[in-house]
């Protein structure tokens, strides 16, 4: 294994709840962490090699999928055909509502009414209805790149004009971008968990040999210590939605092979409307008699299917077995 420092790919700016969750789950290395503006260049570095890992959030307790990074695991057009998942990290997802610095001195209390734009990643609005809904009812939403990338803009507004904009973002990036908290923990459930999934490139030596391991396992604890991680795999399919039962068919071959379905997400295949890519993911406890299941369940998905993607198997960092 080369002596250079790992490289981490992660949507920036920095001080976004991915760099947060790179930062963390690559705790234990020197890894170098490396923003990219959105989970497409973050991909790309991984396929072409520029980074070893990529850590992009797929899923939101509170919100669900982040559809972004299906289209990207879809992979419709072949460009990311070696990126793999390899691991997995949750991260618990507190936001704030940040503010031009010196504005409203007294918090909520002081607050006049008068932001007339708000602004973060699309996935963090879904988090945070009950308080956008109470606060802030008919202002204007601006979709930006990353929570970080909204607590930006809102550092470099002008004081003294008409617009006033608030971005939702975490204390992290109030603090990175020197803007004020109005207002903390503004999510709608206090256990907000975004699950992160880490990438790497099939083909790349360097990182064939480490296993991800979450540092700080949510329930696991020291249980985990004594007991055996279960694995999940993800796979992506397309059916001839025109035959009866093609997707039952599908599914029923997890169930032959003894691996427990967790989740079915679906995107659109973008070929014909009204027809999907689908997402399966899929648990076993590793055992002598189930090596094989994964490996014999995608020759034969393959046979019912158009066609059929392996995107990766990885240890469980929440669900623990007793060996
Ligand atoms: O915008 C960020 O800070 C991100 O890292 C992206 C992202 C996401 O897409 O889910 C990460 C965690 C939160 O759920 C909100 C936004």
């Amino acid at each position: 294994m080369s002596l250079q420092k790992l490289k981490v790919a992660f949507l920036g700016p920095l001080a976004s709840f991915s760099h947060q969750a790179a930062a963390e789950s690559f705790a234990k290395t020197s890894a170098e962490l490396h923003p990219h503006v959105c989970f497409a260049d973050a991909f790309a570095a991984v396929q072409q090699q520029e980074a070893d890992y990529a850590v992009i959030p797929c899923e939101n307790s509170t919100n669900g999928s982040v559809v972004q990074t299906l289209d990207l695991l879809a992979d419709r057009s072949d460009l990311y055909k070696d990126v793999k998942v390899c691991g997995e990290y949750y991260l618990t997802v507190h936001h704030c509502l940040l503010v031009h610095k010196g504005s409203y001195p007294g918090g909520l209390p002081s607050y006049d009414g008068k932001i007339t734009k708000l602004y973060t990643h699309p996935q963090a609005w879904g988090q945070c209805d009950k308080f956008l809904a109470k606060y802030f009812k008919g202002v204007e939403r601006q979709d930006v790149s990353s929570t970080s990338k909204g607590a930006e803009i809102v550092s470099k507004e002008e004081p003294g004009t008409d617009e006033r904009g608030g971005a939702i973002a975490s204390r992290f990036a109030a603090e990175y971008h020197g803007v004020d908290a109005l207002e903390e923990n503004i999510e709608d459930r206090a256990d907000n968990t975004t699950r992160f999934l880490i990438l790497r490139n099939i083909l790349a030596d360097r990182t064939a040999g480490l296993e991800f391991e979450q540092p700080n396992v949510p329930n696991g604890g020291d249980a985990q210590l004594h007991h055996e991680a279960t694995h999940k795999t993800l796979v992506s399919f397309s059916i001839d939605h025109s035959s009866p039962g093609a997707l039952a068919n599908a599914l029923l071959i997890f169930k032959a092979h003894g691996l427990n379905l967790t989740s079915i997400n679906t995107r659109p295949s973008l070929k014909r409307a009204w027809q999907y890519i689908f997402f399966v993911e899929c648990s076993r406890t590793p055992c002598a008699e189930n090596n094989d299941a994964v490996l014999n369940a995608l020759n034969d998905l393959r046979g019912v299917t158009e066609s059929c993607r392996d995107l990766g198997t990885w240890k469980d960092q929440l669900g623990v077995s007793i060996i």
